[in-house]
């Protein structure tokens, strides 16, 4: 269920994110710096996309514009059918909502729980305690962590830890993932395990995913797999990813 207002302009058709036109700079004057250019993409409701591209090419900044963490400079990127060029900072929190962010830095809160960690994600959430209860039980079954409920990150693998934070995204059901290198820290099988297991929620849920990698490992999870290039989006398919990113 989305946090954002119906608008009667979304379609059902309509992309969940869409972007023409986008650019941005970092740095001011004589320092000011483009780092995108030109950027058009619509990623469709339910997809799964890849975005691959070498060190410093951008795709940290796409995706935080597309997170609503950074603000729109020039061009339009919609996200649900809400524009967030020119958006105010409270449009800006609201679309945050719908989204769930898994960084590499996982961002857990060390003097709280598993279980702490995760219901955090609901606080802001319109869920009674009982249906926050069960979710969370529900979401960290699903990954695998039902008995490491109680513990604390700090005595949990990467792996755990990489888990709790796919939990902590997917708990409040949001119609859009981020996820920036989950994988980097991980093993090829965790690697590979918190990935299928993101890919399976996010298709139970029907929500979009976003993810960034440099992991060749993963991109058959794809169903479409992007590139950035000195601030340019290129299409790319599968192979050539795996090409451009040998093992
Ligand atoms: N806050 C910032 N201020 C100034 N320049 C920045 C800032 N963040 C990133 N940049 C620059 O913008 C360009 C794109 O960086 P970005 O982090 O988006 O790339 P990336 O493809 O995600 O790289 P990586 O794979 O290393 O994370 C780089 O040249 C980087 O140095």
């Amino acid at each position: 269920m989305s946090n954002l207002p119906e608008t009667p302009i979304s379609a059902p058709s309509e992309p969940t994110i869409s972007m023409t036109h986008l650019n941005h700079h970092y740095g001011q004057g004589s320092l000011r710096k483009q780092v995108l250019f030109d950027i058009n993409l619509q990623i469709d409701r339910g997809e799964i996309l890849i975005m691959t591209g070498p060190s410093g090419s951008g795709k940290t900044t796409l995706l935080t514009l597309m997170g609503s963490l950074r603000s729109i400079q020039d061009g339009s990127l919609s996200i649900l059918g809400h524009e967030l060029f020119n958006a105010s900072k409270e449009q800006m929190t609201l679309a945050r909502r719908d989204i769930g962010y898994i960084f590499q830095a996982h961002n857990l809160l060390n003097f709280l729980t598993v279980y702490q960690n995760v219901e955090m994600a609901l606080e802001i959430q319109t869920v009674t305690a009982a249906e926050a209860d069960t979710r969370i039980r529900n979401v960290l079954t699903a990954v695998g962590l039902e008995d490491r409920m109680n513990y604390y990150p700090s005595d949990l693998s990467g792996g755990q830890k990489q888990r709790t934070a796919i939990a902590r995204a997917l708990v409040s059901q949001p119609k859009i993932i981020l996820a920036d290198e989950p994988t980097a820290a991980l093993d090829k099988k965790s690697g590979r395990d918190v990935v299928e297991i993101m890919e399976k929620l996010a298709r139970e849920q029907g929500c979009t995913i976003l993810l960034v990698t440099h992991d060749n490992r993963i991109l058959d999870l794809a169903d479409r797999i992007i590139c950035m290039e000195d601030g340019h989006l290129v299409n790319r398919s599968a192979v050539d990813a795996i090409v451009q990113h040998p093992k």
